[in-house]
């Protein structure tokens, strides 16, 4: 890691902000406002993310509401990429592809508008937080049956207390998956 990573790396893990007992007892939760509120970390997570994009070769960005949105769309703009929204279930007016997922405190269901992706898209999914994995994963399953190819998933922050990394392993194929920190 070059020092201007490891600077980085060190402003955003002091700007995440950990809520014990949120929002279920026994559930440690990793807040971002306080690093979405800190113009110099915001750029240096949005430039981080945008270089692995282009890194990876990617040609869309995909992120996951709602927190994913608030990192994926500066990194689509600053990596001069289409940017695709993966919703909760029912928000999205189009036809759509639907995936029902597991997540550390409850379930969902997520959508992308079937147009969105097709046969040569290569597609990096953007988040905060990598937990146990189940939003990544079906997220991974929508691209695919969308035709399109998944260049990898980034993800601010991974739960290394969690089996998040080892859950996706079989689901990724290969593609990277890459957390600029791991708490
Ligand atoms: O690895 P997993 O166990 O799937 O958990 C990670 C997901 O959980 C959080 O989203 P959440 O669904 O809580 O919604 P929010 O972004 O709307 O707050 C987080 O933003 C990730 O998307
Ligand atoms: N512990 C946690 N903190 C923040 N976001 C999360 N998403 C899933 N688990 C989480």
């Amino acid at each position: 890691m070059t020092a201007e990573a490891q600077d980085v790396t060190g402003l955003l893990l002091s700007r995440i902000r950990d809520v014990p007992d949120y929002p279920k007892p026994g559930v440690l939760f990793k807040d971002i406002t306080p690093l979405l509120a800190d113009p110099e970390a915001f750029t240096g997570l949005t430039d981080a993310l945008a270089a692995l994009c282009s890194a990876h070769g990617a040609t869309k960005i995909v992120g996951l509401e709602a927190r994913g949105f608030i990192l994926a769309a500066p990194v689509a703009v600053r990596a001069g990429l289409g940017f695709i929204p993966v919703r909760k279930a029912g928000k999205l007016p189009g036809a759509t592809l639907r995936q029902a997922y597991e997540l550390e405190y409850g379930t969902a269901e997520i959508e992308v508008h079937a147009e969105d992706l097709a046969a040569g898209d290569r597609v990096m999914v953007i988040d905060d937080v990598l937990a146990t994995g189940g939003t990544a994963e079906a997220s991974i399953e929508l691209i695919r049956r969308a035709g399109a190819e998944v260049a990898g998933v980034a993800v601010l922050m991974e739960l290394g207390f969690l089996p998040g990394r080892a859950r996706l392993e079989p689901a990724l194929r290969g593609a990277p998956l890459t957390a600029l920190i791991t708490v």
